[in-house]
């Protein structure tokens, strides 16, 4: 294990951080123009849990996810972590998009390591930091690299190493393995499993896929457009226990998953319809 994302605290508790959005709604523009993207949204993230947000293009999962990031605020409602309502993105709340969004001329490590760096760390304590996170996510030897010359799958992972470098409570992930190809995709979603297991951060992910959703998640919210809300709320499996990585022998192709996949498949549809 790396300084980074040191293991869960204490055996019996979990690193990840509770989310709850309170009736909260979103409507982009004004007078005439107002067009609600979210209808009301109560949502309770226990500490730990992965939470997969699915649904049509345009049902506000996007929205739901800046919400919380901090980037957009809510119409009504509150949205808390821990307790505290968000006022504006933060350090306890990493954030990972489709595209890696990385500085090209900075190294994979400064593009890691910016963060800590407008916190006020030191360049040696966040260039170890940048390094630990880096070899977390498989990429040790990448560092002194321009991210132009990694692969798809390897910006992603910087990408990933960027939002974990400040051992975040929550993780927030949107589509962010859509760009990759399938192989890749698959690899990600494993590795994703395993660092959630190891740093039991409360994850909330967005994604298309009623296969990503089914495998990944504890739990998943289908949204259903115009406005957006959640209309199934399906139990998908137990938060491993603290310091558990039984993530590592999920199977994607085991009956339970298979049948959630359908329960999911069903409901989107229905929600599109
Ligand atoms: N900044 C914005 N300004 C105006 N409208 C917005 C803005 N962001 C989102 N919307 C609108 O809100 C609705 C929900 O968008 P959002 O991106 O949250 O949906 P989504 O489910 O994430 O879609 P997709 O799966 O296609 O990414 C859409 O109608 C969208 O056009």
């Amino acid at each position: 294990m790396t300084t980074a994302l040191a293991p869960r605290p204490d055996a019996g508790t979990t690193h990840g951080a509770r989310v709850r959005l309170e009736g909260v709604t979103r409507t982009f523009g004004r007078g005439r123009d107002a067009r609600p993207a979210l209808a009301v949204l109560d949502v309770d993230v226990a500490p730990g849990e992965l939470v997969v947000l699915v649904g049509p293009s345009g049902c506000g999962k996007s929205t739901a996810l800046n919400l919380v990031a901090g980037f957009l605020e809510p119409t009504r409602g509150r949205v808390l972590v821990d307790d505290v309502p968000v006022r504006g993105p933060g350090v306890d709340r990493g954030v990972v998009f489709q595209q890696p969004r990385l500085f090209p001329w900075l190294t994979v490590r400064d593009n890691v390591a910016l963060g800590p760096r407008l916190a006020g760390a030191g360049r040696r304590e966040r260039t170890e930091l940048a390094q630990a996170t880096l070899e977390l996510v498989g990429l040790p030897d990448a560092g002194d690299r321009r991210p132009w010359e990694l692969s798809g799958g390897m910006q992603q992972r910087a990408a990933i190493a960027r939002a974990l470098v400040g051992r975040p409570r929550v993780l927030l992930m949107d589509e962010p393995f859509a760009a990759l190809d399938a192989l890749t995709r698959e690899r990600l979603q494993e590795e994703l499993l395993h660092l959630w297991a190891t740093t039991g951060t409360t994850v909330l992910f967005v994604t298309h896929s009623v296969d990503e959703a089914a495998f990944l998640g504890t739990r998943a919210l289908v949204f259903s457009a115009s406005p957006g809300r959640v209309v199934v709320d399906h139990r998908l499996r137990d938060v491993p226990a603290p310091g558990a990585d039984d993530a590592r022998d999920r199977d994607r192709d085991d009956p339970a998953t298979a049948a959630h996949r359908e329960v999911l498949r069903t409901a989107v549809r229905g929600s599109a319809a």
